[in-house]
């Protein structure tokens, strides 16, 4: 069987595609082939024609040499060895690292895959074969099918969908950063592939295990681009993992036979072992199809303060800058399993903001003797400490003050958050249920006007379609779920966390 089954996105064709393979010293199994895939873009196959299977058997699937892996450490090495012999390609590359700031690996890769496109364009041609075959590579980063969320993108209030705008921002201020370097650098890499070479970067990279000392088991990892290995798709349950061969460097896919029942089938690996819409959306930019211990992120602050001033009985009551102050998070975990949802109470302390008697007391900044006796090491002004706070609360998700200054109980004493349950006399088994009854009737209450808000949602195509879609769905069955038996659930992770 050939490696290839359709031409890859980024290639001319199936044999440029397998001259590249082979020119970068990949090897790969003959049963294995790239193929289209139900789960996006391409994936692995492998088809046990012709193949005998011994018992127990681990295969490996593909080789990829330590010379054809792209980190950052690597990618240094690459640059030592052309500054040997291409001064003028070695100093666009010195150029753009020396704008960049070294926040991440993943941003250090960047810079480098940026100085080779540079590098490409001028229409330089590189002697070093290694170097060559990363010039191809360029074009499978380029061919990525990958969420690139545009300028004027709604986040329609999503908190999981304001972080990929704040990444999107991060990555203009990059680009902004290093396009100084040269004259022409905006025409030779507009922004729109800058963007697309990052979340096709983000998409693509792998955590590759490095040992720290020969012989100790200890190790760190290294985020690498794994040419080929790349080609595979993700899933919680894999049939496939990759290791480190100690000796050179060479990363090997490996493939577990007895996962396998079928005769053809997908190779899969595990990206990442929590299935969290938010952790796949933020580093990988694609949510799975897949519904066993999904963990969705519903947020309540568009609805906080209306429902729980109705719930309460209170008026204009500041609920969402309660939660600011108490450090409670307004994003509840929702956990979906097939056509079962629970609420996760385990890592939320939203019933507390349910306890009666709370006040948002507006008059805060005014306590100056109350705030000049917090501890004055980092030696700020009252002033300054009052600016900053309030910044917080316009601000933030939390506010974190040495003092909860912004609550009182009963408008006679500031809470203390960590001891609330004591504080106001709620630390009994049975006001707890009570107070997460009304937390799971809050949610409830929430998911309601967030579907008649969904049925308006015109989003985006694509990923942020199926973001919406997955929450439509999860919400359809969280309020045909019967709330006792939410209630038993909440209970038992409330225990967990206990
Ligand atoms: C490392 S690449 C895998 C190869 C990729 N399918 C391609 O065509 O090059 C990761 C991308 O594949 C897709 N992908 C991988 N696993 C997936 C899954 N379980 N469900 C949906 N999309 C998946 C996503 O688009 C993701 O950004």
């Amino acid at each position: 069987m050939g490696i290839c089954k359709v031409k890859p996105s980024g290639f001319e064709s199936v044999d440029e595609f397998e001259k590249w393979v082979q020119a970068s010293g990949i090897r790969v199994h003959p049963n294995v082939c790239v193929d289209e895939s139900s789960l996006g873009g391409f994936g692995l196959f492998f088809d046990t024609k012709d193949y005998e299977k011994e018992q127990d058997e681990i295969v490996d699937l593909v080789r990829i040499p330590s010379s054809s892996l792209y980190s950052y450490e690597s990618l240094l090495e690459k640059m030592a060895k052309l500054r040997k012999t291409d001064v003028k390609s070695s100093s666009i590359l010195s150029r753009i690292l020396e704008r960049c700031p070294v926040k991440s690996e993943t941003e250090i890769i960047l810079c480098y895959i940026t100085g080779f496109h540079l590098i490409k364009e001028s229409g330089t041609t590189l002697e070093d074969p290694d170097l060559q075959n990363l010039l191809q590579y360029l074009e499978v980063l380029k061919s990525t099918d990958v969420l690139c969320i545009p300028d004027n993108f709604d986040d329609h209030g999503e908190e999981s969908l304001r972080t990929m705008k704040l990444i999107r921002t991060n990555f203009e201020e990059l680009y902004q950063e290093i396009s100084s370097v040269m004259k022409d650098f905006e025409s030779k890499l507009p922004f729109d592939l800058f963007y697309q070479y990052t979340q096709a970067i983000r998409s693509r990279v792998l955590e590759i295990p490095k040992e720290i000392n020969q012989d100790e088991e200890d190790f760190t990892t290294d985020t690498t681009l794994v040419p080929f290995l790349d080609f595979a798709n993700h899933a919680a349950k894999p049939n496939s993992y990759f290791d480190v061969d100690r000796h050179n460097g060479d990363v090997i896919l490996k493939l577990d036979l007895n996962e396998v029942k079928e005769d053809a089938f997908e190779i899969t690996i595990c990206y990442h072992l929590e299935n969290s819409v938010n952790s796949f959306l933020n580093c990988y930019g694609f949510i799975p199809y897949d519904e066993e211990n999904q963990v969705f992120p519903f947020s309540l602050s568009p609805y906080v303060n209306e429902l729980l001033n109705k719930m309460k009985n209170t008026t204009n009551e500041r609920y969402d800058l309660i939660s600011k102050w108490m450090l409670i998070d307004l994003n509840v975990n929702l956990i979906r399993n097939n056509n079962h949802v629970t609420i996760d109470f385990a890592s939320s302390t939203l019933p507390y903001l349910l306890i009666d008697g709370l006040n948002h007391y507006k008059e805060w900044s005014q306590e100056t003797d109350d705030i000049a006796q917090f501890d004055q090491t980092a030696e700020a002004s009252v002033e300054e400490i009052i600016a900053n706070l309030q910044d917080q609360e316009k601000n933030n998700k939390f506010v974190y003050s040495e003092e909860c200054l912004g609550v009182t109980y009963l408008k006679e004493q500031y809470v203390d958050p960590s001891l609330i349950l004591e504080q106001t006399g709620n630390d009994n088994e049975q006001s707890l249920e009570k107070l997460t009854a009304l937390a799971v009737e809050l949610i409830l209450e929430a998911s309601k006007l967030k579907l008649l808000q969904l049925e308006q949602v015109k989003a985006d195509p694509g990923i942020i379609q199926h973001y919406f879609q997955v929450e439509l769905q999860l919400l359809t069955l969280l309020l045909d779920q019967n709330s006792q038996k939410l209630l038993e659930d909440a209970m038992t992770s409330l225990c967990v966390s206990d």
